[in-house]
């Protein structure tokens, strides 16, 4: 299936530096007629179907590219568009884009004006050969997003933040997690703001996007932005867009935000708790009233937009504080989803480590490799501060580190291990009761997993203590 929606953003960047470089203005419209990229007027109507009959939507159906000298006397291409009377085009050159011989796309380049028009017609020759690459480019984009998509290796950068994914991506039979989900499915279609609360790495933008995958709006854009990584400066350009000329330095003819791109779609605003106060007063604004204004504009552009935002902050520790606004917390919280760290959900480390071992095998081209069963207690036992992403980066290592079949302690990350000290020694713990517990993972460990699973003399002999020992300290760790 071929969705340009993954690569929006990069299509939309592409458009407007073509534009900038030819002198024409460039549109884009997806193999649904929607337009997907546009500069000058047509940016206005991103995420918008073009008008039914016009003549990119026929070089789609015909795969052959067109060129109209005179929109006016056009009338065999343009006469069954409903624009006919009002288009302001006065030339065209359209060119299809073809995956495999299939017609996904059209892409066109249109003057408005007398120059334009002119200088359109003298180079068509060389701007048709220019369409011809820039076709056969966008197509190599979208069969690397199939690859990446299919092999579930990320050979392209914008598909990670926005894999298509659906609840069925979120592994675990954790009971919390499976009820969030439940709740989350429930509400995917709603057009209410939600609120996802958890530490870093326990999949809050996972979650997001299913809601978005599997709501009304998968067709159109998940856009992601984090609040934190974003200077303020630049923030408040990146949501709302500005006008051209609005600031020094920006570009002439300015740019739409984050908003308008996530039209008809989904805007997932991390980390939200880092947005700055000066900004709060606005977005509260969009999401009552559910339009914008870009920088330096003065229309009111209105947006059909679904917010997700997600936090790992104690946001009502910071409306106390008045670090966040109030107002701000009550509209964002509508539906409120929570993320349990995974230390509290260690029921699912097994399920997840065979699922990620799988998928970095599967992107190594091997052959998929066990894990050996004292590990894999040691993994389930283990703090995971960094939660499901700190594991997920661990199996990806000891895939790629491992000598053999099976993956072993040789292979685990140094850092885990000083971690684990680590952890002990926050939680304040004595050196008596960090021994006592680093004893009783050991025991656990032998006691619960194969080959030695319940056999004690096994166990003792391992360990080298004797049974009545072994006996007394199962005992003393309640492990019998
Ligand atoms: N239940 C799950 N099943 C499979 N993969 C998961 C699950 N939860 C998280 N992941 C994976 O773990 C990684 C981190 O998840 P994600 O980015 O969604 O976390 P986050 O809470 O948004 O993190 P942060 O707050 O740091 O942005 C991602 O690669 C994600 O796909």
């Amino acid at each position: 299936m071929t969705d340009f929606s993954y690569i929006q953003d990069f299509v939309q960047t592409f458009s407007e530096n073509i534009s900038e470089v030819l002198g024409f203005d460039i549109t884009i419209l997806n193999e649904k007629g929607i337009r997907i990229s546009g500069t000058g007027s047509y940016k206005y109507s991103i995420g918008q179907p073009s008008p039914e009959g016009s003549y990119l939507r026929m070089i789609m159906e015909t795969k052959q590219p067109a060129m109209i000298q005179d929109v006016m006397k056009n009338e065999s291409q343009c006469m069954s568009c409903k624009y006919m009377g009002q288009c302001k085009v006065l030339a065209s050159i359209g060119f299809p884009i073809l995956k495999r011989d299939r017609a996904v796309g059209v892409i066109g380049i249109m003057g408005f004006s007398p120059e334009q028009k002119e200088r359109l017609i003298r180079n068509s020759d060389m701007l048709i050969r220019f369409l011809h690459h820039v076709s056969a480019l966008l197509e190599k984009k979208l069969l690397l997003l199939e690859y990446s998509q299919e092999s579930g290796c990320d050979a392209y950068e914008d598909v990670d933040a926005r894999k298509n994914v659906s609840f069925d991506s979120i592994v675990g039979h954790n009971t919390g997690l499976r009820d969030v989900v439940k709740k989350a499915k429930r509400v995917a279609n709603s057009p209410s703001t939600v609120l996802i609360r958890g530490d870093s790495g326990t999949g809050k933008e996972l979650l997001a996007q299913a809601i978005h995958h599997e709501s009304s709006r998968r067709k159109n854009p998940f856009v992601a932005i984090n609040c934190a990584a974003i200077p303020e400066n630049l923030l408040e350009s990146e949501l709302f867009g500005y006008e051209g000329g609005a600031f020094t330095g920006s570009r002439r003819e300015g740019s739409i935000g984050k908003f308008e791109y996530a039209n008809q779609g989904t805007l997932f605003l991390d980390e939200i708790g880092d947005m700055p106060l000066s900004l709060q007063p606005k977005l509260l604004r969009v999401l009552q009233e559910r339009s914008i204004e870009r920088i330096g504009g003065k229309k009111i552009i209105p947006i059909d937009v679904r917010v997700i935002a997600a936090t790992h902050r104690n946001l009502e520790d910071m409306v106390e504080k008045g670090t966040f606004r109030e107002d701000l917390y009550y509209r964002l919280n509508v539906i409120p989803l929570h993320t349990k760290p995974l230390k509290e959900r260690s029921d699912d480390i097994v399920l997840l480590l065979r699922y990620f071992i799988r998928k970095h095998c599967r992107t190594l081209k091997i052959n998929e490799l066990s894990i050996d069963p004292v590990l894999e207690q040691w993994l389930i036992q283990y703090d995971w501060p960094g939660n499901i992403r700190q594991l997920e980066n661990a199996v990806e290592y000891m895939v790629n580190i491992a000598e053999s079949n099976t993956i072993g302690f040789h292979d685990l990350p140094d850092y885990l291990n000083k971690q684990e000290n680590f952890a002990c020694f926050k939680r304040g713990l004595s050196l008596e009761q960090m021994v006592a517990e680093y004893e009783k993972n050991i025991l656990q460990t032998f006691y619960f997993a194969e080959p030695y699973r319940n056999d004690k003399e096994k166990i003792s002999q391992t360990l080298q203590i004797s049974l009545s020992t072994l006996y007394r300290k199962l005992d003393k760790y309640q492990l019998v």
